[in-house]
C-alpha cells in the first residue's frame, strides 16, 4: 500500500527543502504528497513529473487541513521544516499541526538532518505501515473517560 506525506517548508526553508528532495526523489515518486500551498507550488517548478496535491497556504488554513489528515489517518509523514527565527502569522497553527503528529504517531521530521534519518531507515515505510490508523483514544483513555 503505497503511503501518503505532508511536506511543508516555512519560506527560508523552501529552497533546503527543495534540494532535499532532489536527493530523494526515487523515493518520493512512490508516495502521494500533499503540501501546504506554496511549499506544493515551489516543488511542483522544481519537479513538474511529482504529483503534488496543493492544499491551502499554511497562514489560509493549509497546516490544519493536513492536521485534519492525521486526524483521520490520511496521513503516514510529515516533513516540516520550520524557521526557528521568524516569528510566523499562524503559529496556532504550526503547533497544532505539530501537536497531531505527536498525538497520532505520524513520525515528523522538523529540520533536514531529522529528515535524513527518516528518510534513511530501512524500516521507514514498515514503520509508517505499523501507525497508520493509530489511535490515541486508547493511550488517553483517562480523557475519553472521564466523568463529565
Ligand atoms: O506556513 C506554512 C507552514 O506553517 C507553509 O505554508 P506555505 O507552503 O503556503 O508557504
Amino acid at each position: 500500500m503505497s503511503i501518503s506525506v505532508g511536506l511543508v517548508a516555512h519560506d527560508r526553508r523552501k529552497p533546503e527543502m527543495a534540494d532535499w528532495l532532489a536527493q530523494h526523489i526515487d523515493e518520493f515518486t512512490h508516495y502521494k504528497i500533499f503540501a501546504t500551498g506554496t511549499t506544493g507550488r515551489v516543488l511542483q517548478e522544481r519537479f513538474p513529473h511529482l504529483d503534488i496535491v496543493a492544499l491551502k497556504s499554511g497562514p489560509f488554513g493549509g497546516d490544519q487541513q493536513l492536521g485534519s489528515m492525521i486526524a483521520h489517518g490520511q496521513l503516514q509523514a510529515m516533513f516540516f521544516f520550520t524557521d526557528p527565527m521568524t516569528p510566523q502569522p499562524h503559529d496556532v497553527d504550526v503547533r497544532a499541526l505539530i501537536r497531531l503528529a505527536n498525538m497520532y504517531e505520524v513520525p515528523i521530521a522538523c529540520n533536514r538532518s531529522t529528515a535524513d534519518l527518516l528518510i534513511s531507515n530501512p524500516r521507514f515505510l514498515e514503520i509508517c505501515e505499523q501507525y497508520r490508523g493509530h489511535s490515541p483514544e486508547q493511550i488517553f483513555a483517562e480523557y475519553t473517560e472521564r466523568k463529565i
